[in-house]
């Protein structure tokens, strides 16, 4: 996000209307600093802070103290970008509470809080009339949560299926190549697509929390985790991938939900056999689709990136457009 307003900021000033000013950052590894008339975001990439480094800086401290930094910054936004925790979403649940009981608005690409915490998130965000943003925390920076809201508004979605990690997707495809394993995940790392512990691509926990945020989201639902059955990509062999093409079909990693007929939601994650025409089997490396199944539409498909340093960053930033557009309609409704 960072290199993006290094890059970008004229750009956006005239073309979104707003300048986005740095006046504080929290890292486990570099430390914090609070510098309330802004930090000049080319220097934060271009330093090449050591550990601690911040610690150099007017304000700074080489300790990450996340605490005081997102209670205390004169921020307006908070955006949290920690490592997704599948288990119980912290540190980050906890960092977004902070935010939102101070008053700040927060944007995050990280899915934990939101498919372990959404419900109460939410309420927090409401209660203290901000924003809870998060349309990165699927599919990356492809619109998919506030395309449903607000495109297909009243079109009725019943379900999806969708290809919702691109690791594990990239990785399938090498080893159509004829890569191993290991090798593809690697890859998959040095590219920034995986999580800070790969595992959750390759086993599906990643897809499970998706498929929670979407089946909530989209679907009214009310799940949780554990609520969602769950198999990875690790349980296929060189074979069956090989197998498959043989039969003109890919194995993909398919993340789903249905609503019953007595109103319930299911959700899973399991490695699918798709036969070369299926919507889905043409979707490649760290691409993402998925297939709404809608009522007065029938299915409705978005693809695109689904993982990736820069696409994920403007996940952040279609956010914070979000929030600007929302003030900006609420100030003019207050002048009317
Ligand atoms: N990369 C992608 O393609 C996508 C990522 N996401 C989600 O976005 C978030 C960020 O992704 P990504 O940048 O790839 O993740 P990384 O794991 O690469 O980076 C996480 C960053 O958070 C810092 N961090 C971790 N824990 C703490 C903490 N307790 N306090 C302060 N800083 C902390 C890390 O610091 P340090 O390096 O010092 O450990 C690191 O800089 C994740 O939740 C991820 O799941 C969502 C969509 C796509
Ligand atoms: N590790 C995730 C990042 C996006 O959530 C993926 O590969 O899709």
């Amino acid at each position: 996000m960072t290199e993006l307003i290094a890059t970008k900021s004229p750009l956006w000033e005239r073309d979104l209307g707003f300048r986005l000013n740095i006046v504080a950052v929290s890292d486990l590894h570099l430390g914090s600093v609070i510098s309330p008339n802004g930090l000049d975001a080319k220097t934060l990439v271009e330093a090449n802070f050591a550990k601690g480094g911040f610690g150099q800086l007017s304000g700074g401290s080489a300790e990450a103290d996340n605490e005081a930094i997102i209670k205390t910054a004169p921020a307006d936004i908070v955006v949290e970008a920690t490592f997704t925790n599948p288990k119980d979403g912290e540190p980050a649940v906890s960092h977004c509470r902070w935010a939102l009981n101070s008053g700040k608005h927060v944007v995050t690409t990280n899915k934990g809080p939101i498919a372990i915490a959404g419900r109460e998130l939410k309420a927090l965000a409401k209660a203290n009339t901000v924003h809870f943003e998060y349309e990165g925390s699927v599919m990356s920076g492809t619109p998919v949560i506030r395309m449903a809201w607000k495109t297909l508004a009243g079109a009725e979605v019943k379900g999806f299926e969708g290809i919702l990690n691109g690791t594990s997707n990239f990785v399938l495809g090498r080893m159509e190549d004829g890569l191993d394993f290991a090798s593809a995940v690697a890859e998959a790392q040095a590219l920034g697509y995986a999580e800070a512990d790969p595992t959750a691509d390759v086993e599906g926990f990643d897809v499970r929390l998706k498929v929670v945020i979407l089946a909530n989201e989209l679907l009214g639902a009310n799940l949780k985790p554990e609520d969602v059955s769950c198999r990875g990509i690790s349980e296929l062999s060189p074979s069956d991938i090989q197998a498959a093409a043989k039969v003109e079909s890919r194995w993909k990693l398919i993340g789903s939900a249905v609503r019953n007929a007595d109103g319930t939601i299911t959700g899973s994650v399991a490695p699918k056999q798709l036969a070369l025409g299926h919507t889905l089997a043409g979707v490649n490396g760290a691409t993402n689709a998925v297939s709404l199944n809608t009522e007065l539409l029938g299915p409705v498909t978005v693809s695109g990136p689904g993982a990736g340093r820069i696409e994920t960053a403007y996940a952040l930033l279609s956010d914070i457009v979000a929030i600007h557009n929302a003030q900006s309609a609420s100030f003019a409704k207050e002048a009317a």
